[in-house]
């Protein structure tokens, strides 16, 4: 639906029209504009200085009335005007109540009802024309499978079919939910001519994965206008949004920013982001990147492990690790590792019992402490003397891990652009795996210092048999007679 109604052009303004939807729906500009900027047209539309503007100016470039922010807030006061969008939230349920669920169905529900077939439903907003300004982002979700491909090795490849997954299936629950509502039936789902497919589903995800914000007080929101601004980290950044006494959004020049007439207004999109989750939710990289940041490694528990499907069942952390650049350092995290690294012979015990309503449920122990979140393990571990011992096998599974993820990247090599391969997909594969590399070489370095510094630890020497208590009996006794 959404891709025909942008062939057709009842799903398409162009963007020199937005300052006037913007002065009458009552947003204000001050010294900006909305438009390409010359030279980065490849970036879309961003904010553009009209005039000179001086950081230590206190007003607002533009406030948006609140009215306008499309917030899970605002979508619920809406449909109390609008029957038909009250029907979608209230058969959606507990996913209508989240803020993606409301604003994924919101603009789906707007795209529908400004096809000129669609008489008779819905309420239209100012929001309804707003959708009209907003592209289509190239972001993953819309790679073919020659471009994934590229991805292999990456950490964004597993990303993205999870993602994939999780999409399908949300959006066979929302045809699930909504399929017996009348108007829905015939508009949306009848067999032969149902305006929407799966497509839909990843293009309103799309807009609200690359547009939303968090805003205080409001939370994740796509504000309109605001949601142009492209994005610059660090001191690049040059303005800030928030929202003002009266719960208008703002955005405001921050302090100390000069910008010149025809100068870009970009925002932060946070800049802790790593390069996978860059691509993965605004498909673009900042040149000035020279590390992958972050990066998440999956793990699996392995199938020799005879505590295996009792750790699967009381698991509730990510199966894997995150690698994290500091700087000078790179630092892991994980809680699911020590899940993994540590077996009954250790303390690890599982029983099952029975719960109030009959049910049985696994619980876990840790030396006869219950253990009822997984994610604090570690402070168990910490406190036993065998921790040196189950910090180098923690080491030692993901050293392994990294070790595999480096070869799948090194038996692709460096692929080249062929085919019906378009030039974005591949430009930001190659970056990312050149900076995914680099990251795990350098964690492969640290990894390997670590599991030296271990093995040279007395608890292991003396695990691994290497001092015997006898030699260390007869050490004590030697230093005690000196
Ligand atoms: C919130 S929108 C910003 C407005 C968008 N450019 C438009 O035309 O509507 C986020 C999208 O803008 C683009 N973008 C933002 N910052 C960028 C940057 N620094 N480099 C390249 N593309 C950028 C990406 O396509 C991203 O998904």
């Amino acid at each position: 639906m959404i891709r025909r109604g942008r062939t057709e052009g009842w799903l398409r303004e162009p963007i020199q029209g937005l300052h006037t939807w913007a002065s009458f729906h009552g947003v204000k500009f001050d010294g900006i504009k909305v438009g390409p900027l010359p030279g980065f047209e490849d970036r879309g539309s961003t904010v553009i200085a009209a005039r000179e503007l001086i950081g230590e100016k206190a007003e607002p470039l533009m406030t948006i009335p609140k009215e306008l922010i499309l917030s899970k807030q605002n979508i619920e006061l809406m449909a109390k005007s609008d029957q038909h969008l009250h029907e979608l939230l209230h058969a959606l349920d507990d996913f209508g109540r989240t803020t993606r669920g409301a604003v994924l169905t919101f603009l789906l529900f707007q795209a529908t009802i400004c096809c000129p077939g669609v008489k008779d439903v819905g309420v239209h907003t100012p929001l309804t024309e707003y959708i009209k300004y907003l592209p289509d982002e190239l972001l993953p979700t819309f790679w073919s499978e020659e471009e994934l491909e590229l991805l292999d090795g990456t950490t964004l490849r597993s990303a993205v079919r999870a993602k994939m997954n999780s999409l399908l299936r949300e959006f066979e629950a929302f045809r699930a939910a909504t399929e017996n509502i009348h108007w829905c039936a015939k508009l949306w789902w009848d067999e032969d001519d149902g305006m929407l497919t799966f497509d839909d589903w990843l293009r309103v995800d799309a807009m609200y994965r690359s547009r939303a914000l968090e805003f205080p007080g409001v939370g994740d929101a796509m504000v309109p206008c605001i949601d142009m601004a492209n994005h610059a980290s660090g001191d690049a950044t040059a303005a800030l949004y928030e929202t003002d006494d009266d719960g208008n959004a703002i955005l405001i020049l921050r302090h100390g920013k000069d910008i010149l007439e025809g100068g870009e207004i970009t925002i932060t999109y946070g800049d802790d982001k790593g390069a996978c989750e860059n691509i993965f939710s605004y498909g673009f990289l900042e040149d000035s990147m020279a590390s992958a940041r972050i990066m998440f490694l999956n793990l699996d528990i392995p199938d020799d492990d005879p505590l295996r499907p009792a750790k699967i069942y009381v698991c509730n952390t990510a199966p894997g690790f995150r690698l994290v650049d500091k700087n000078d350092s790179i630092e892991w995290e994980s809680d699911f590792v020590w899940l993994v690294v540590v077996n009954e012979e250790d303390g690890l015990d599982f029983k099952v019992r029975q719960t109030v309503d009959g049910g049985r449920e696994i619980q876990a122990f840790w030396k006869e402490s219950e253990l009822n979140d997984t994610s604090k393990i570690r402070t168990f571990l910490e406190q036993d003397p065998l921790w040196e011992v189950f910090q180098l096998r923690a080491v030692v599974l993901m050293q392994g891990r990294v070790d595999a993820q480096l070869a799948t990247l090194e038996t692709l090599g460096s692929p080249t652009q062929e085919g019906l391969i378009r030039e974005r997909p591949w430009r930001l594969a190659t970056q990312l795996r050149k900076l995914e590399r680099k990251m795990l070489e350098s964690t492969r370095t640290i990894l390997d210092k670590q599991r030296s510094a271990l093995l040279d630890t007395e608890t292991i020497q003396r695990y691994l048999g290497l001092i015997d208590d006898e030699d260390k009996d007869e050490e004590q006794v030697e230093e005690d007679f000196t």
